[in-house]
């Protein structure tokens, strides 16, 4: 098994049952020996957690949230996710720059070409001759209309979670061709499976990289 540092990040529209299965893989990789590290965007430092209550919670046109959104992942990429790939650990992040490109870029409807400019900046300049990326991204998949339902009454919506069905219809196609055009790095979960069911496509897909037993 490796002992290489890993960089995984979970996406899908809210509700699709990303989180569910964060803690469920920090503990097998725990168990195979690996140091975790589980954080989450947009946040994991506290600059980024004031910015993430900003973006979350204020109207603001969609330029701005992603300025936003670029700007706390910058400072967590420097104050912990490249930190902790320095000492080999294995980052778990709830959400990274696919989240961006699928609810500023789809969702919103801001031009994809600026966010991979900003892309380009904040995640440039961390590892020789490419952009700093997840080695793998799991992809939750699952209908706005299903998500919708597990949401309802679990908890108070945020912004986003309070948008129509349409809209995490935009941002399931936005996520389904980020897939496509990396398709070595990304993992396309079925999410409307049971959890257990999900849970063991969310391992297979880490044990066919060699990543757990
Ligand atoms: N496979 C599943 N089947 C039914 N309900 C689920 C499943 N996975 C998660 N849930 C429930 O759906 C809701 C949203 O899950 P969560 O993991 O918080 O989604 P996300 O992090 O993608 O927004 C939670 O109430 C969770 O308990
Ligand atoms: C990282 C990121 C998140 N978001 C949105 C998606 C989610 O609706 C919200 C927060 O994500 P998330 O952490 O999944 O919220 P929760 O744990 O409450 O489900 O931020 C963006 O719009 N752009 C981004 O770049």
């Amino acid at each position: 098994m490796s002992d290489q540092p890993l960089f995984i990040s979970f996406e899908g529209i809210d509700g699709a049952g990303k989180s569910t299965h964060i803690e469920a893989l920090a503990q097998a990789f725990t168990a195979a020996g690996r140091t975790v590290r589980c954080t989450r965007e947009p946040g994991g430092t506290p600059l980024a957690e004031r910015l993430r209550e900003l973006a979350l919670n204020q109207p603001m046109d969609a330029l701005t949230e992603a300025l936003l959104m670029f700007a706390a992942r910058r400072d967590h990429l420097v104050q912990v996710i490249e930190p902790a790939l320095a000492r080999a650990e294995v980052v778990l992040c709830d959400r990274f720059s696919d989240a961006t490109f699928a609810y500023q870029g789809a969702g919103r409807g801001f031009d994809p070409a600026v966010l991979g400019q900003l892309e380009r900046w904040v995640q440039g300049g961390l590892v020789p001759g490419r952009l700093r990326q997840p080695d793998l991204t799991l992809l939750f998949e699952l209908a706005p209309e299903q998500a919708a339902a597990r949401l309802a009454g679990a908890r108070v919506p945020d912004k986003f979670e309070s948008q129509p069905v349409e809209f995490f219809r935009r941002v399931a196609q936005g996520y389904a061709e980020r897939a496509e055009a990396d398709p070595r790095r990304f993992a396309r979960i079925d999410a409307a499976h049971p959890r257990e069911q999900v849970w063991q496509s969310v391992r297979q897909a880490l044990v066919a990289r060699g990543w757990l037993p």
